[in-house]
């Protein structure tokens, strides 16, 4: 793939191929299942940064602008203290570097619980500052009524089950769900209500395989597994984990990379040849006109 950067004026976002291909719909991901055991599992990732999104596109069908910009992006503790306009402005630079995935913005922790129509108002500032197709939310059978809601009147809604990282403080941390039966029976019980109200999917997050199997089951829209087994219709994780940036992942994500060493090495030569003076040489130089 070529990363040569080229200004696209037509659409005014920053597009590294001259004939780009069309964007996936909501409507195939939501339709992916139909095609049963042939169907290759969903690729999701996140992406917080219009480059980001260039490097990711063409590799994957979704890209989530994931409300864990709060811990990796910004050095917070947790996703509450994030706003609407923090999610807003990097969902529109998700969307200006990439033309292949559907983009999907969480949406914040206090923007859509109170009522459907706070969600509504929520979701529409987000899709229409940002050009995003479609919306996150956490919770289950709690929220089925605002999804279809949003379904109704335009807003296509991605749930998320589970592992709910936005209730951390209802939880006590972010420990896997899902072992006792009770626990397993009413995570179940959440997809099922999720997809009734017309999610176009589901994250599982943080569950037990039998629960990923039985709720994968049960529901009509794929399902999209972080920490939640190979069970599922999908896997999303966040970028800067498997890269090996952040510094602390949970147990369910694969260091695929160790960008983090590289950047340490890189940067640790930089400040020797600085102080040793031996960057910038005369390649680096401007001189005048002799
Ligand atoms: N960088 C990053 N990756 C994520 O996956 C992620 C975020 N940030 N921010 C939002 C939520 C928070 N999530 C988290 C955060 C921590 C654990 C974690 O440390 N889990 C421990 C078990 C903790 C316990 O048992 O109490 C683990 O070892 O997996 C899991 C999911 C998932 N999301
Ligand atoms: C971990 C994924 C599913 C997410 O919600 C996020 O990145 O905020
Ligand atoms: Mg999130």
């Amino acid at each position: 793939m070529s990363t040569t950067f080229q200004l696209d004026t037509s659409t005014s976002r920053a597009n590294p191929t001259p004939q780009p291909m069309k964007r996936l719909t909501v409507p195939k991901i939501r339709a992916h299942k139909a095609d049963g055991e042939t169907a290759k599992p969903l690729v999701m990732l996140t992406a917080y940064t219009a480059r980001q999104a260039q490097l990711l596109d063409a590799h994957c069908d979704m890209l989530l602008v994931g409300d864990s910009l709060a811990q990796v992006i910004y050095g917070l503790p947790t996703t509450i203290p994030v706003t609407l306009d923090m999610m807003a402005t990097h969902a529109a630079a998700v969307v200006r570097g990439s033309y292949h995935s559907v983009v999907v913005v969480d949406m914040p922790f206090g923007s859509y619980e109170q009522s459907p129509q706070q969600a509504f108002e929520s979701a529409t500032f987000l899709l229409k500052q940002s050009g995003a197709a479609a919306v996150k939310l956490e919770g289950g059978a709690q929220m089925a009524e605002t999804v279809s809601f949003l379904n109704q009147r335009g807003i296509p809604v991605m749930g998320h089950v589970g592992l709910t990282p936005q209730a951390v403080n209802v939880l006590g941390g972010y420990a896997a769900r899902g072992r006792s039966d009770a626990e397993a029976e009413k995570i179940v019980g959440d997809a099922r209500a999720l997809d009734e109200a017309g999610a176009f999917a589901i994250v599982l997050e943080g569950v037990l395989e039998p629960i990923a199997i039985e709720a994968t089951g049960a529901v009509s829209c794929p399902t999209i597994g972080i920490g939640a087994s190979a069970q599922c219709d999908g896997q999303v994780l966040v970028t800067e984990d498997m890269l090996g940036m952040f510094e602390r992942v949970p147990r369910f994500v694969k260091k695929y990379a160790d960008i983090a060493g590289v950047i340490e090495t890189t940067v640790a030569q930089y400040a020797e040849e600085v102080r040793g003076r031996s960057f910038p040489t005369p390649d680096q130089t401007y001189q005048p006109k002799s």
